[in-house]
């Protein structure tokens, strides 16, 4: 790797080749079918492949990286019996390796990183997209019985849905500085790249503060307002915020990093506590690198430092630019807005 390129540079470039890394562990840990589920809270579930894919990022981002500080959302802390050698990935990106360094980020040194890693995101539409996968109807009903998280209603809507939701599923590492996430990468396990007759899986998208965006092309916003949420944390609040949106259609996907993908919506509302720094950081790099805006439901910005509290108390409200992000502000009322931040 070029040791020349600054640490920002050099650390975006990692970042995309691990994400791809851990996106495969997603995809291998999926095929052999033992999941491995830990519930770590209400609605809050763990899979092998969450810690796997966050063991496989933090070990080759902290072996290159000594000095930047690395949080994931699994926890899992290093243990070099239990890492597989090849989980670790030294390589980098050539393209982002070329990239030129904004002025504003030559001077950052490594110990000024931290770095937020969500290695699976979108858990719930992964476990619900292993269901999908038994091909045999008795299987998959036994399947079911032993996923009591899963709603009739759920299992229904997941029978109707061919493919399940993996394609929600992302692994994200956002960097940030002083605060603020000024890179992201946000890579897709289960995107189908069409070459000729034959199907690649995987897409990787990255974002740089001042540099733009790579590995996709930023579709134009919908003429009509198309709000995206939740699909799985829904409640009251969330949908109240929903409906002051007069929006014409609502999607309602999985994780936080497909949401700002999709191109199909330029609103992004989320009046919840449920989602962490490591939900938002690499989306809000994106995001913010293609001309768009990411803050709490108040309007706030969000701190990235190492010792900032971990949830994203006062929800999420992102758009495709400030105009869409001003109009979805505005409309979210103050008694709402007050009952977020005083929770
Ligand atoms: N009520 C809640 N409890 C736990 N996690 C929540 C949550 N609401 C949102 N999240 C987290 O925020 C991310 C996006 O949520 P959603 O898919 O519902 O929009 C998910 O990340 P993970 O899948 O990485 O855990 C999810 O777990
Ligand atoms: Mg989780
Ligand atoms: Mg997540
Ligand atoms: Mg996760």
């Amino acid at each position: 790797m070029s040791v020349s390129a600054p640490v920002i540079i050099r650390l975006l470039a990692s970042s995309v080749s691990v994400a791809s890394r851990a996106g495969k562990i997603v995809r291998d840990v999926m095929s052999k079918g033992e999941l491995g589920i830990v519930e770590k809270g209400k609605d809050d579930y763990q899979t092998e492949a969450d810690r796997s894919a966050e063991r496989c990022i933090i070990d080759s981002l902290s072996r290159q990286y000594p000095k930047a500080r690395i949080i994931g959302e699994e926890d899992s802390s290093p243990n070099e019996n239990e890492v597989s050698p090849e989980w670790i990935v030294l390589d980098a990106d050539k393209e982002v390796l070329g990239l030129e360094c904004p002025a504003s980020l030559k001077g950052v040194k490594e110990e000024d990183i931290v770095v937020w890693v969500d290695p699976l995101d979108g858990t719930s539409e992964y476990t619900q997209g292993a269901l999908m996968l038994k091909r045999d109807p008795w299987e998959r009903w036994k399947m079911y019985l032993s996923h009591p998280f899963i709603s009739m209603k759920w299992y229904l809507s997941l029978l109707q849905s061919n493919f399940g939701f993996l394609e929600h599923v992302t692994v994200l590492i956002g960097i940030s500085v002083n605060d603020k996430p000024v890179g992201g990468v946000i890579h897709q396990p289960y995107f189908k790249n069409q070459a000729g007759s034959e199907v690649k899986m995987g897409r990787t998208i990255w974002g740089l503060s001042e540099a733009g965006v790579g590995g996709f092309t930023p579709a134009p916003p919908p003429e009509s307002i198309i709000i995206t949420t939740t699909r799985s944390h829904s409640n009251p609040v969330v949908e109240k915020a929903l409906q002051v949106m007069n929006a014409a259609q609502i999607l309602r996907v999985g994780g936080a990093g497909y949401k700002l993908l999709e191109g199909k919506a330029s609103v992004y509302v989320f009046a919840s506590p449920g989602c962490k720094k490591w939900d938002t950081c690499a989306p809000e790099a994106v995001l913010s690198a293609a001309g768009g805006k990411l803050t709490d439901i108040l309007g706030n910005f969000y701190k990235y430092g190492a010792n900032e509290p971990k949830p994203n108390k006062t929800g999420v409200l992102a758009a495709v630019n400030d105009e869409l992000h001003s109009y979805a502000l505005n409309r979210i009322p103050q008694d709402l807005k007050d009952a977020l931040a005083n929770k």
